[in-house]
């Protein structure tokens, strides 16, 4: 019975290896048993050695895409991740104030390798345009640290940006991800009223190719069965945390994770 599926979509780049990007997504919604749609803002050519060459779809292609999935079916929540343009994200910012759904941001802005994945006018467009209108916002350390000003060293630094996040930037919550911290990998939701972290263990492993993709497609896959942000951040949590610890080792470089390992409630 298809009744009450959950659907899911990404707007995102692509990774041909799987690791990254709309096709990590994917494999995150379905093992969530959601029901997942992709609309692709850049064809990157990547493996887990690095990234290559990127292909930017054209702002009225990715219009297009849009368009066919709006006009035919409605997510239940969607999720964005490498949008490399301004001109993509003035797009995705019409069909977000248009649909109301929960939205989840991943700001990418660099690969795990090191290439950049945006163009660096398109940031203030991403920070002061797209970021408030999302339910959150999913940045790394790296990511946290160039949309707020503020340097991140430990946990005093992680509350520092999560304020201006929420007071200047007028995010509606964000989860700072702590997996390039010392110590621990602490991860930290901000809401207005409230915070709350989950800490697992560090593995210790260079297979993190994707995690922060996998991370907030999970958490987008929850919110589209209609789970609160906090039990959304916490599936997520431990998805992530068994996806790391039994990683495939696929291809020659920095591995992706394993999109069967968690088992978890449905
Ligand atoms: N070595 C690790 N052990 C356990 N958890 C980790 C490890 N590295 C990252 N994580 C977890 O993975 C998730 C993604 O965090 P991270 O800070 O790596 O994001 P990211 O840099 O955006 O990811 P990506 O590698 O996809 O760019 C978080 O939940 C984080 O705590
Ligand atoms: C298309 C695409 N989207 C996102 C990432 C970031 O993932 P990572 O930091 O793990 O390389 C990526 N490499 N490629």
């Amino acid at each position: 019975m298809t009744e009450s599926l959950p659907i899911a979509l990404t707007v995102a780049g692509t990774d041909p290896t799987g690791g990254a990007g709309v096709l990590a997504d994917i494999k995150s919604f379905h093992s969530r048993e959601v029901y997942g749609m992709s609309a692709v803002t850049s064809l990157t050519a990547q493996n887990t050695m690095g990234v290559q060459d990127v292909f930017n779809v054209p702002a009225d292609f990715l219009k297009a895409q849009l368009e066919s999935i709006f006009s035919d079916e409605m997510p239940h929540a969607m999720k964005s991740g490498m949008i490399a343009t301004e001109e993509m994200m003035r797009v995705l910012k019409k069909y977000v104030t248009k649909y109301e759904m929960p939205l989840v941001i991943d700001p990418v802005m660099i690969s795990t390798s090191g290439h950049n994945l945006i163009s660096e006018d398109a940031i203030d467009y991403l920070r002061d345009e797209l970021l408030p209108a999302a339910l959150t916002v999913t940045p790394n350390i790296m990511e946290a640290e160039k949309l707020t000003g503020v340097d991140i060293e430990n946990e005093e630094d992680v509350r520092k940006a999560a304020k201006v996040f929420i007071e200047e930037i007028g995010v509606k919550s964000v989860i700072i991800k702590g997996g390039h911290l010392k110590g621990a990998a602490v991860d930290y939701l901000f809401e207005k009223d409230s915070e709350t972290s989950l800490s697992s263990d560090r593995v210790d492993t260079h297979h993190t190719h994707g995690t922060g993709c996998t991370f907030s497609a999970v958490i987008t896959a929850e919110l589209a069965k209609g789970k609160t942000l906090k039990e959304a951040f916490h599936t997520g949590k431990n998805y992530i945390t068994k996806a790391i610890q039994e990683t495939p080792e696929i291809g020659r470089g920095d591995g992706p994770v394993n999109h069967f390992a968690y088992k978890g409630e449905l």
